[in-house]
């Protein structure tokens, strides 16, 4: 016979036995690594300046641009320097902001970024991991680049979220309420990628909810448990990364986007991610994607705002194995090489002189 449900739930674990590692909380790390004034101003800047393109009063092209993810802080910092110093050169026509990705949304399994594993090995050591990712955002906003990465686990956000100047909700969470709210939290603009299946409405209505201000489930900064009113977040976008190996760059994509944007109310300024199913997985065809993108902007579509590119400073991926590593070399989706990068980024600016 079956024990009564109250003897079960005291006999019974409700979880198997795993290692809990303790980890600072945000306001710790934070005390750690504060973000000094100066670099908070700079930072604020840098969020309107974005908003500035995405609300149609700045007619540059925002480009987030940079690693797929960020395993080497040597090396992205090494990529910082080289993409400031171009930015310099075409900040006339164009705002370059920087990809730093410490968390990677997965298939199936796989290493899953800087602020879980930062040795690469496998054994994961998240207190490090998200002291190297929140220091390495200030160093690259010491260099006068705006910092962008996708935020995964909500929780995470407290801990890096002052650094960024522009957030990207990926393709596989877009349709998901916790990220929704998420977003309706922050300052920074956020993206919202269509899903991998290809599918834009998802996105939109994720701007839509964004837009609100949402009772939500949140860890203050002390890492205690709240209920939390969020303010709701005017400044989202669509992000269009194509989806099931097919492209949803070209002109009649990004008119049918547009429409589906204007009926539902919002904003239809548009992000096309060159990378992902755009590219159909071939690095190479990033610069096809962006010509073709650039092309359709100097036709008259001023609702093409920003462009994404994946960009490592040597060209290709790499397996991940530890102590085989090449410097500078992705070790998740193949990025295009620095050369490659900056022709592509003069380019667009002569074009769009
Ligand atoms: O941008 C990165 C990848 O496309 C995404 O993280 C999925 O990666 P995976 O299919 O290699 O797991
Ligand atoms: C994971 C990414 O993209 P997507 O969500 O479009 O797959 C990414 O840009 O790193």
């Amino acid at each position: 016979m079956n024990a009564p449900v109250s003897a079960m739930l005291n006999t019974i674990s409700t979880s198997h036995e795993t290692a809990a590692t303790p980890l600072p909380t945000p306001a710790e790390l934070r005390r750690q690594l504060p973000l000094d004034e100066a670099l908070g101003a700079q930072i604020a800047e840098q969020r309107h300046a974005v908003q500035r393109i995405l609300n149609g009063q700045d007619d540059r092209l925002f480009v987030v641009v940079g690693p797929c993810s960020v395993h080497d802080p040597e090396a992205a910092l090494d990529y910082a320097d080289r993409l400031a110093a171009l930015s310099e050169e075409v900040s006339d026509r164009l705002l370059p902001v920087m990809r730093v990705y410490v968390e990677k949304p997965r298939t199936t399994v796989g290493w899953k970024g800087l602020a879980y594993d930062p040795h690469l090995d496998g054994h994961g050591d998240m207190a490090q991991g998200l002291a190297l990712s929140r220091e390495l955002m200030h160093g690259i906003a010491r260099r006068g680049l705006p910092v962008a990465t996708e935020l995964l686990q909500p929780m995470l956000a407290p801990y890096l979220e002052d650094a960024l100047s522009w957030v990207a909700i990926g393709a596989r969470t877009t349709e998901s309420q916790l990220h929704r709210e998420l977003a309706s939290d922050l300052a920074a603009a956020v993206g919202f990628k269509n899903a991998t299946s290809g599918d834009v409405q998802v996105a939109v209505d994720a701007m839509q909810a964004a837009a609100h201000s949402h009772q939500r489930f949140a860890l203050d900064s002390e890492g205690r448990p709240v209920m939390q009113q969020t303010a709701g977040n005017p400044h989202t976008h669509v992000v269009l990364r194509g989806g099931h190996g097919e492209p949803n760059y070209q002109a009649h994509h990004v008119r049918t986007a547009v429409n589906t944007l204007r009926e539902a109310g919002q904003n239809p300024r548009l992000m096309v991610d060159c990378s992902h199913a755009n590219a159909r997985k071939d690095h190479r065809r990033q610069s096809e994607v962006m010509l073709d993108v650039l092309a359709q902007r100097q036709a008259g579509d001023a609702n093409l705002v920003a462009l994404m590119l994946e960009s490592h400073l040597f060209e290709g991926k790499q397996p991940l194995k530890p102590g085989a590593l090449r410097y500078g070399v992705s070790v998740t989706d193949a990025c295009v090489g620095w050369d490659t990068t900056e022709h592509l980024l003069k380019t667009a600016a002569e074009r769009l002189r």
